[in-house]
């Protein structure tokens, strides 16, 4: 991983070490980041041994004794958790000055930066689950304070885990929440209608399930690795009046591509939304 270009790995505070907090840190750590640069903090005291026993990162209940020990903090509670846990946070967040980063759909740097009590560096980021496994896909917004070398510091940190696309209006992390923040939650749902296609055909559940998700992954591997288009990818399957056209033209039929653009906007309607409920 690119960070053995710095010196010395900065210390790195996730402060709300849930399921999207955890994925990014344990694909970091997959990556070779150095788990006792790490510390996560939660409410309970289960979850934290949990992720240390995993990990091998430090833990602790306090938020502020993280953030006193840190260079970067990563706020990774829920949104509607956001404005409390900051404005608990902000004197300590004003005595050391991290670079702040957060992954909450939704919440503004504006609101952030108000909350943290002002004048610092903030990186906004919409993340996704499969950071777990090295193959995330994050959008990242930068505030004016962010200086190159910071920007270069998340880079490291999120191409360990996956993609980055930096957009330069901070209005665009809503489309890329409705794309791939909640996108995987959509594939695991065409998994899971697969897998009950195949019993309702006459499979049995485990090979109908382990069917579904390796044509997911096949496919997937495939638009990434190949050379043509996915729609190319697509007609290279559907033989001439064969069996894949009938279901294509069964899904053009159904409407599955206005289907997909309304729930995509949807998320993102539903993230705009949270930023001006939780505004404060
Ligand atoms: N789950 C996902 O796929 C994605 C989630 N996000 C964002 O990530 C954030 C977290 O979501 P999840 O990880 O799914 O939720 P989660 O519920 O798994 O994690 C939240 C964590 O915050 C901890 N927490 C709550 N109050 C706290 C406090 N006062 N101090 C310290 N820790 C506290 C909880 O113990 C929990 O471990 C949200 O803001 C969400 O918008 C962003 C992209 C994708
Ligand atoms: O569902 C949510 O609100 C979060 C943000 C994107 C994915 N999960």
């Amino acid at each position: 991983m690119t960070h053995q270009t710095s010196a010395t790995p900065r210390t790195i505070a996730f402060i709300g070490a849930g399921n999207m907090a955890s994925a990014i840190f344990g694909g970091m750590i997959e990556a070779g980041y150095p788990a006792d640069r790490i510390i996560a903090t939660a409410r309970s005291r289960d979850t934290l041994e949990a992720l240390e026993q995993r990990y091998g990162v430090t833990t602790t209940q306090d938020n502020a004794d993280a953030v006193a020990r840190a260079d970067v903090i990563v706020l990774g509670v829920k949104p509607q958790m956001m404005h409390d846990v900051c404005q608990a946070l902000a004197p300590a967040v004003q005595e050391r000055k991290p670079l702040v980063i957060s992954v909450a759909a939704g919440i503004t740097c504006d609101s952030l930066e108000r909350w943290l009590g002002g004048e610092l560096a903030i990186i906004r980021c919409m993340p996704n689950t499969p950071s777990l496994v090295g193959v995330g896909a994050s959008g990242l917004y930068a505030t004016s304070r962010v200086t190159d070398e910071q920007r270069a510091l998340m880079d490291e940190m999120l191409t360990a885990v996956g993609i980055v696309e930096w957009v330069e209006e901070e209005g665009l992390l809503e489309a890329v929440t409705g794309i791939s923040g909640s996108g995987p939650a959509y594939f695991f749902l065409f998994i899971e209608a697969l897998e009950a296609a195949g019993i309702e055909l006459g499979l049995d559940a485990e090979t109908a399930r382990r069917l579904a998700i390796q044509t997911g992954r096949g496919a997937a591997q495939m638009a990434f690795t190949s050379e043509h288009e996915p729609a190319e990818l697509r007609r290279r399957v559907c033989s001439p009046n064969g069996t894949t056209e009938r279901a294509i033209n069964s899904f053009e039929g159904d409407g599955l591509r206005e289907m997909v653009s309304r729930a995509a906007k949807a998320s993102s309607a539903r993230a705009a939304e949270l930023a001006r409920e939780l505004d404060q």
